[in-house]
């Protein structure tokens, strides 16, 4: 069968035939809250549901698993920019036992977002560690997904309106009306992190020779994987566990990802200010971790109207430190809808430490120097899965310097002016 599909608005013939899906699926609408529908054919789980819109730009089909598992992403339709998903099937998520794993092989136990929305779905898959489709993946654990849609025209919506609240609706309810504006679910209004983070501690190689506290706001398993395999002893307690109470066990602390509007957990970020005022140890933090880091310190998060997401979103390094040199731009994976505000100045004791090149957001904090600290946080993920490896040393350094507890930042910097745009017309839309 050949599939049509369109490239930069011309007509294009795709000649290759491993992608048609049945012709039996059901029909299925994308509806957003901003009035807009897109019908198409389900694919995955018969049932309709609720969820903020969202795209992502990476461009390595293969990783879709990787997106669809990270639990940033939970109650997020996820419309991949890439066309063709799905080809590489779905690899068998348990990792082998004897490994000093975390026992899974993608981000976490199962698909976190709560739709996809892909161009063209394969229902043929080829890659020597798939087992199954992504549409038999998607059924079972309850997924529903939507092809045979324009995904450019839709990321040219959202990219121009924003983030949008929308409803996946799937056979019958396809050819119903669209919901009126009121009936739309708003997922930010929820605690999200309280949904994903681990309800008990646990441990992860014991026998490690540093040990990490790790505060779980719904962790991608690389993070975890990225510290055991640096040997750590980790720890990964309940986003709103007191670390106050047993921090004298520990050599640092870590902060992970989560999904949601990280002002649901203040409580977390007022700890960890009592944490900053008494405790010299490292401390490092990744996306959420990040966002809840800074409003310790003092800065404010924001939801931004269009979020980063995808594999390719440079990021402008203002202070050197360890392989990091200031002035450098790095290729970093994102998935966030949420930032710290820029001030300037930043408060005392905090300097701003990456800058976001397509929108001038904060992509990353440190203490300054001559607080005698050893904090920071960064909006990207560095340890990847999917997405490129430019930053992994940014945790790995941070990982050597926990090890060493030396800190060393001693390299040139550029000022915030210099780079930062005082004019908003940079942040007027989103870089795609
Ligand atoms: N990947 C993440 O940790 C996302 C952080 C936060 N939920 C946001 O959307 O900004």
């Amino acid at each position: 069968m050949i599939a049509r599909t369109l490239i930069r608005g011309q007509p294009f013939i795709r000649a290759f035939a491993t992608h048609a899906g049945p012709n039996t699926a059901l029909p299925a609408a994308l509806h957003l809250k901003t009035g807009q529908s897109f019908h198409g054919r389900s694919f995955g789980a018969p049932r309709s549901i609720f969820g903020e819109t969202v795209f992502s730009t990476s461009i390595t089909s293969c990783k879709n698993t990787e997106s669809m598992t990270d639990p940033s992403y939970r109650n997020q339709i996820l419309v991949f920019t890439t066309p063709l998903i799905g080809n590489y099937g779905v690899p068998s998520n348990k990792a082998p036992i004897d490994s000093q794993d975390v026992g899974v092989v993608m981000e976490s136990e199962g698909i976190q977002c709560s739709a996809v929305v892909v161009a063209d779905v394969a229902e043929k898959f080829s890659h020597h560690a798939a087992v199954e489709s992504l549409t038999s993946w998607c059924r079972r654990f309850n997924v529903p997904g939507i092809t045979g849609v324009d995904t450019r025209e839709i990321t040219r919506l959202l990219r121009d309106q924003g983030t949008t609240l929308g409803r996946l609706a799937v056979g019958v309810d396809a050819s119903a009306p669209a919901p009126t504006p009121e009936q739309y679910w708003d997922p930010s209004t929820e605690n999200l992190v309280d949904q994903v983070s681990t309800k008990v501690p646990y441990h992860l190689n014991p026998d490690g020779d540093i040990r990490i506290a790790v505060l779980d706001f719904g962790a991608k398993a690389n993070i975890l994987r990225s510290l055991i395999r640096r040997n750590a002893a980790v720890t990964v307690l309940p986003w709103n566990f007191d670390f106050n109470s047993i921090r004298d066990q520990y050599d640092g602390l870590f902060l992970t990802n989560g999904p949601g509007d990280p002002r649901h957990c203040m409580e977390a970020a007022l700890k960890l200010r009592e944490t900053l005022q008494g405790w010299g140890k490292p401390i490092f933090g990744i996306c959420m971790g990040h966002q809840i880091i800074g409003m310790a310190a003092g800065l404010e998060a924001y939801r931004m109207t269009f979020g980063n997401r995808g594999h390719n979103q440079p990021v402008l390094a203002l202070a050197s430190s360890g392989s990091i040199k200031a002035g450098r731009v790095y290729v970093t994976s994102q998935n966030h809808q949420y930032a710290l505000k820029l001030t300037d100045p930043f408060p005392a004791g905090w300097e701003p430490f990456f800058i976001n090149c397509n929108d001038s957001s904060v992509e990353g904090i440190k203490s300054t120097e001559d607080t005698g600290k050893k904090v920071w946080g960064v909006q990207f993920h560095p340890e990847s899965a999917g997405g490129p490896l430019d930053t992994m040393e940014v945790g790995a350094f941070h990982l050597w310097y926990m090890h060493h507890l030396s800190y060393s930042c001693r390299c040139s910097r550029i000022s915030l002016a210099s780079v930062v745009p005082t004019s908003s017309r940079y942040q007027r839309r989103s870089p795609l």
